[in-house]
């Protein structure tokens, strides 16, 4: 007879889906699972993982260990766990949820000997430390190579004249070499290869220019100096944890603790992590096949552009499942409305039949299957809103703004407990965005409908604590300067603490704006309620003991209670450092420098995730970070050709060098070698392959972001737009550009849209 706890595990296994299903299945050995957008990829691994941990009475001393991308995916994926462990009333003391750079550092601290990584001694870089070291690498290379710096100056035509000379050298030594560190360094490094290899590499191509031996010089002097500084960087976390596996006794131990890796998210991992979890979920004593269960998307590859990874390591882990029987596939999606299902199908499809990424093929033919009857998950596949999926050609990215606004308002009035985002390419595009929704040209404004917006590329509200608290004691410290009480006033108005208004002339007469004298005009309402929040503030400079006044502040600018704890952290670490002596020339200096080397960390007092979830909310966030979320109504606006899928450019400023950037052809050439590819590219080849890998990769963005809707899709490209966002200034009224479309658009709207005209402008909502 079943015991209670099988009958328990059969009615949970119950609750998956086909696909699922063979996912808590697993009993041993290696498994791929290929799954669509949206088949329960996460949800099915929580519930595997719970299957297995139950099944094999797993514990502390062996364990089940699970890695995912993102640190809230693993927060998230841990909940789920815990949940179903709860309920099968089991211990929770058997797994572990971790990203893969946080196991590699566990396994590289725990044995400092081997790893080389001492806690208490090494560092890990920050993001502007990084770019100043390597700036630092690039100096000492040019003075070590003379010869070379010299060819690379005169390249092109070049006649020798002064000025060209002295921007020929800027351009190299503040942007074309730093660049290509970053990039051939890191590919170099996450695929396994040491500077050795990467000379010897080198060798192997037969360039004019010699990007790789350039770029190998580069990495050596990089790896100096960061152990000169007792730096990691997270490469070295995973050579460092392999390093430790290389050790038999050590493999050991670990082989023995870790029962089975599962990993989510399998088509983002580089070639050098999916060493470290084979080993790991290696059984040498037994001689058995790794207990490795790795789940993905090979078309949701969407960081190849940013590191190693790349769709292709994923497809042929899953080719090789399959010649042994080891693959399972996901094709059922409860998400999205079936319209929505069709048109990602219909857009994958015509993407890889029109060979607009070249010799890439950008997607793994694949479709997307609508659930069955009695699919466990609740309201799946749910009934469109409107059309489903809405495609619109607005006349400019103004009346864009003006019309998601009207959608958005009539959607969340209509059904107050769903969600909306608008997914953009760059943040310029959120930013313009979350500025025009609330703006008064607007016909409707999202504000005055109580809809908030969350401009997630702005930086999370906490993260701007640090750099307010600044700016505010800057200017208590010099209220008479204009910079910082215009910095100021900034700060009150985006945080809509006084009324919105052009600040500049506030700031350009501080003492007449503070403390305006009988015989100035008299000062506007709003001006009155901005002077008096200033002077209330300054006030407090001399009625408050100094290491009162940033609570004091925190309080006056209205913060949340993550902005609360967040100050109140800044203020306990400000106090520890200024040793009992606090004062404006003690803590002026000391914040600065928190502030640009990037030591403190904001405390969140919620899920991250949850907060962009949270409903009658329009969330504004990146294709990149939409990855993995859903919500009802999904708003895809300027997908135009430059943007999706683009084209790599090389700036004005380095084209002397020739008609390619050396980043990336250095990093095709790297990617030639780990793909086994012989013999490697050359310059022309491998900047073509590095432009058909951008335009595989946005494509396959594109598809992410379509996946993400529930019940709406929302499609547009006005007919005119920036040319270039970052040039984009439309309180200046930057002119606006003809740009044609994503080039899949117009298929789309005729393939779903026959009775609304390709060109059409948008009825008013
Ligand atoms: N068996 C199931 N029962 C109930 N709900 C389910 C089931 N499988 C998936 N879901 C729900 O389907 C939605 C999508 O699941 P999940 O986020 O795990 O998909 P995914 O495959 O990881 O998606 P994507 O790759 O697009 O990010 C979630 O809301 C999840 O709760």
């Amino acid at each position: 007879m079943a015991t209670n706890l099988e009958r328990k595990l059969a009615e949970l296994r119950a609750s998956l889906r086909p696909g699922q299903q063979e996912l808590a299945d697993w009993q041993a050995g290696p498994l791929a699972v290929s799954a669509v957008p949206g088949a329960g990829k996460s949800y099915g691994m929580a519930v595997a993982a719970a299957i297995t941990l139950g099944r094999q009475n797993l514990n502390r001393a062996q364990q089940l260990v699970i890695v995912t991308f993102t640190r809230s995916a693993a927060t998230h994926l841990k909940q789920q766990v815990r949940k179903h462990l709860r309920e099968l009333q089991l211990p929770l003391g058997g797994f572990t949820v971790q990203t893969l750079h946080g196991l590699a550092l566990n396994i590289a601290s725990r044995h400092p000997q081997l790893s080389g990584i001492h806690l208490d001694q090494v560092t890990l870089i920050t993001p502007n430390r990084h770019h100043r070291l390597l700036r630092h690498c690039v100096e000492q290379w040019v003075a070590d190579h003379p010869q070379m710096y010299q060819e690379l100056l005169v390249r092109g035509a070049f006649d020798g004249e002064e000025t060209e000379r002295l921007r020929r050298q800027s351009v190299l030594r503040s942007d074309c070499l730093p660049e290509l560190a970053a990039i051939a360094i890191r590919e170099a490094k996450s695929s396994g290869l040491s500077p050795q290899q990467l000379y010897a590499l080198a060798e192997q191509v037969q360039d004019e220019v010699s990007v790789l031996a350039i770029a190998a010089g580069l990495y050596e002097r990089y790896q100096q100096l960061l152990q000169a500084q007792q730096l990691i960087d997270y490469d070295d976390m995973i050579l460092a944890a392999l390093q430790v596996l290389d050790n038999q006794s050590a493999r050991q131990v670990w082989q023995k603790q870790v029962f089975a890796v599962f990993e989510d998210e399998a088509q983002d991992s580089t070639p050098l992590q999916f060493r470290l979890l084979n080993r790991l979920a290696s059984h040498e004593v037994s001689k058995a096949k790794p207990n490795l269960v790795r789940v993905g998307d090979p078309n949701q590859a969407i960081n190849s552009t940013f590191t190693p990874a790349d769709p292709i390591f994923f497809r042929e882990f899953c080719q090789q499942s399959q010649a042994q029987q080891r693959l399972a596939t996901m094709n059922q999606a409860g998400r999205s409305s079936t319209i929505i299902i069709q048109a990602a199908n219909f857009m994958l499809d015509w993407i890889n039949q029109s060979q607009l990424a070249g010799q890439e093929q950008p997607f793994q033919p694949q479709t997307i299957q609508t659930v069955a009857k009695h699919d466990p998950q609740a309201n799946a596949n749910p009934a469109h809103e409107g059309r489903g999926l809405e495609i619109y050609t607005p006349e400019d990215v103004y009346q864009t703004a003006d019309l998601i606004g009207q959608r958005v308002c009539q959607l969340l009035t209509d059904h107050p407990d769903a969600n909306a985002a608008i997914l953009v390419r760059e943040n310029k595009q959120g930013s313009f965005l979350a500025e025009r929704l609330n703006h008064p040209d607007q016909t409707v404004t999202l504000a005055a409908h109580g809809i908030d917006i969350l401009d997630v590329g702005g930086g999370s509200r906490q993260t701007q604590v640090p750099f307010e608290m600044l700016t505010i004691l800057q200017f208590l410290a010099r209220p008479h300067s204009p910079k910082t009480l215009k910095a100021a006033l900034q700060i009150l108005v985006d945080r809509q603490l006084i009324p919105a208004q052009e600040v500049h002339p506030l700031a350009s007469q501080p003492e007449i704006f503070l403390y305006p004298g009988p015989l100035e005009p008299p000062q506007s309402e709003q001006v009155q309620e901005a002077r008096s929040f200033c002077c209330k503030l300054l006030r407090s400079r001399w009625e408050l003991p100094h290491y009162r006044l940033i609570s004091f502040l925190a309080l006056s600018l209205k913060y949340n209670a993550a902005e609360l704890a967040t100050a109140d952290k800044l203020a306990a670490r400000l106090s520890q450092q200024v040793q009992g002596a606090p004062s404006m020339t003690t803590t002026l200096p000391i914040l600065q420098e928190l502030i640009s080397a990037e030591r403190f960390d904001p405390v969140d007092v919620e899920d991250v995730e949850s907060q962009y979830l949270r409903p009658r909310q329009l969330t504004i966030i990146t294709m990149h970070k939409a990855k993995g979320l859903d919500w009802d109504f999904v708003f895809l606006p300027f997908l135009h050709a430059r943007i999706i899928p683009g084209e790599l450019r090389i700036p004005a400023a380095s084209q002397f060098l020739g008609p390619f950037s050396l980043a990336e052809v250095a990093r095709a050439q790297i990617r030639a070698n780990v793909h086994n590819q012989v013999p490697l590219p050359n310059v022309e080849e491998a900047w073509q392959r590095a432009s058909d890998l951008k335009s595989a990769e946005e494509f396959r963005l594109l598809y992410v972001a379509m996946t993400r809707a529930k019940r709406l899709l929302w499609m547009s490209a006005a007919k005119q737009a920036p040319y270039n966002w970052n040039w984009f200034d439309w309180q200046r009224q930057t002119k606006l550009d003809k740009q044609p479309p994503c080039p899949v658009l117009r298929p789309l709207q005729a393939q779903f849209q026959s009775d609304q005209a390709p060109n059409s402008t948008p009825s008013r909502v």
